[in-house]
């Protein structure tokens, strides 16, 4: 994971100081990315212990477009608990997007089962995208949607996907979002019968913030350990089918968990 390590330096050596909609303030750059080849191994930050349930559990709930945060709880994952109402709805976020895209006609469009369908039937079509970024929408969420947009790619049959990601949070969110998708882009190739290929990250504001660059430099002093491997349940065809426990880590050595408080 240097493509990390060197996206938080870049930063911390380069960021602007800018302030921001938490009130927190961040050391700021414009424009990023990172690539990650699938089959040198699962992304997973090594240089701090990550829980890798919580981004299971995060991404199986939007597969499901699930918008409340009561499935999440139920399986102890606490990361959107900051932005969720009373009755734990966070509004049309990613999941509601993803699945159930209002159409102009009252219809609504399952953006997931239809790339799928187009990654099956059109493998080279250059229109294998699901946006998460609705503007008719955005303020009726809890936080518009950071992982806004991302692209599918078939070549020689192998699968990648390019995210762009409009604000990402480098110290906490991107570790996430990086697995994240790597796991999503892991799952497709599996039920669209291809090999895993890229994965491709994509930053818009990409910053530190202010409180976080202690953690920062402790994690930059740390040397990465080779990336471990993710397994998936073979057996496993449909992409809505998937449950935890279809999922198996394996060599994950990482350096202590170091915590940081999230800015709401
Ligand atoms: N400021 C900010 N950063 C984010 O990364 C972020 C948001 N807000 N708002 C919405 C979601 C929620 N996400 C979050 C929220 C909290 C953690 C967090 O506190 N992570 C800790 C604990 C992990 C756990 O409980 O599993 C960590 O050490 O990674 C991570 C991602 C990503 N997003
Ligand atoms: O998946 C996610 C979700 C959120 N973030 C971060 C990026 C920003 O620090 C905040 C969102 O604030 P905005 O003012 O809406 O940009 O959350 C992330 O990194 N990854």
């Amino acid at each position: 994971m240097k493509q990390y390590l060197d996206l938080m330096r870049h930063v911390r050596d380069h960021g602007t100081f800018k302030s921001d909609r938490t009130g927190t303030g961040t050391y700021s750059v414009f424009a990023h990315q990172m690539r990650f080849d699938l089959a040198d191994g699962f992304p997973l930050v090594t240089t701090k212990k990550c829980h890798l349930k919580s981004i299971i559990h995060e991404l199986l709930w939007f597969l499901q477009g699930d918008t409340n945060i009561a499935y999440l709880k139920d399986n102890g994952v606490s990361i959107w608990d900051d932005w969720a109402d009373e009755e734990g709805n966070l509004g049309p976020v990613y999941g509601y997007q993803w699945r159930s895209w209002p159409a102009p006609d009252g219809e609504s469009i399952d953006q997931i089962s239809k790339v799928l369908q187009m990654i099956r039937s059109n493998p080279d079509s250059r229109r294998l995208i699901v946006s998460a970024w609705n503007p008719a929408l955005v303020d009726e969420m809890a936080l518009p949607p950071c992982h806004a947009l991302f692209q599918f790619y078939v070549a020689d049959g192998k699968l990648s996907c390019q995210l762009y990601q409009r604000s990402a949070d480098i110290f906490l969110g991107v570790p996430f979002n990086i697995a994240s998708y790597a796991l999503l882009t892991l799952m497709v190739a599996q039920v669209c019968g291809l090999q895993p290929g890229e994965f491709i990250w994509t930053g818009g504001d990409c910053h530190l913030y202010a409180n976080h660059m202690e953690q920062a430099e402790l994690q930059l002093s740390r040397e990465p350990y080779p990336m471990p491997r993710m397994r998936l349940n073979p057996e496993v065809t449909d992409l809505f089918a998937f449950t935890f426990d279809d999922f198996t880590l394996e060599g994950y050595q990482a350096h202590p968990h170091i915590k940081a408080p999230v800015a709401v």
